[in-house]
């Protein structure tokens, strides 16, 4: 075992970001074990999805520090967190909607990939070995998130609970050793909830992917997950278990309300 994989896999320190005065994260830290799923919740507005930007680099932090696998930073390239294994899904998924699935997922690859989107796009790869390599992983990725019935299918006309798991399937091809999830089960009934929570089970598990997911049903966080952080106004209030986040009273009082 390496130095780097010994402690946790991601931790925050102090990390604080403000917008014109508006303090999107207040001396935020926190720590997450390699392996786990974590959830980060917390109303509408409480830093959640700032923090998911400022692990991938889409924002630097203001103050504080990112460790991710033992290296920290206060401000990486979002291609550069790509290329050390952080990979990541959209609130709002942020696919190429005129392109099939293939396509899609397999520009998830970029990094991996000495051929350019350009190249790819007409036909012309640098390799043939390595693009035949990189298409059979898309193929295995499509396979096992069950969208081989849609491979060959534009994404923007499917229904949107499938094009979430395009979008999973696009930051899962990479083989992120960290998956950060904004709101995967965003607009969707229980039942593609309950579909998309086994797939990120799998991701997890059989993938071994450790994952932080941004998620506002309290069940599905209550089943899916093995830590929860709270945040409200960019403060943490509340890290542990699900079941003592559950019960926690500052918890209660800043999100869950009555809980029964
Ligand atoms: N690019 C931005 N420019 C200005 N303010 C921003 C920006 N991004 C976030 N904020 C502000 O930072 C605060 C935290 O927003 P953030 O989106 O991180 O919260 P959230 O917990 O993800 O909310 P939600 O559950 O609604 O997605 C809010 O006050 C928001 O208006």
């Amino acid at each position: 075992m390496s130095a780097s994989s010994a402690g946790p896999i991601l931790e925050l320190r102090d990390v604080s970001l403000s917008f014109k005065g508006v303090k999107a994260l207040n001396a935020l830290s926190f720590a997450v074990a390699r392996g786990e799923i974590c959830a980060l919740i917390g109303p509408n507005g409480a830093g959640k999805s700032s923090l998911l930007n400022i692990i991938n680099g889409v924002y630097r932090a203001d103050e504080g520090e990112v460790v991710f696998d033992g290296a920290p930073f206060r401000r990486i390239r979002p291609l550069e967190a790509a290329r050390r294994g952080i990979g990541r899904t959209f609130q709002h998924n942020a696919l190429f909607k005129r392109l099939s699935v293939i396509d899609n997922v397999l520009a998830g690859l970029t990094r991996h990939s000495r051929t350019t989107l350009v190249e790819h796009a007409f036909g012309l790869p640098r390799d043939l070995a390595e693009s035949r390599a990189l298409r059979a992983r898309a193929e295995d990725i499509i396979e096992h998130l069950e969208l081989t019935p849609h491979r060959g299918t534009v994404v923007s006309t499917l229904p949107y609970g499938v094009q979430k798991r395009v979008d999973l399937a696009r930051a899962l091809v990479g083989r992120p050793s960290l998956l950060l999830l904004d709101e995967p089960m965003a607009g969707m009934n229980q039942d593609e909830k309950r579909q998309m929570s086994r797939f990120v089970t799998e991701a997890n598990a059989v993938l071994g992917a450790t994952v932080v997911l941004i998620e506002h049903d309290i069940g599905v966080v209550m089943d899916l997950s093995h830590h929860v952080v709270v945040l409200d106004y960019g403060r943490k209030v509340g890290d542990g278990t699900p079941r003592q986040v559950r019960n926690d009273p500052d918890v209660i009082a800043a999100y869950l309300g009555t809980v029964h």
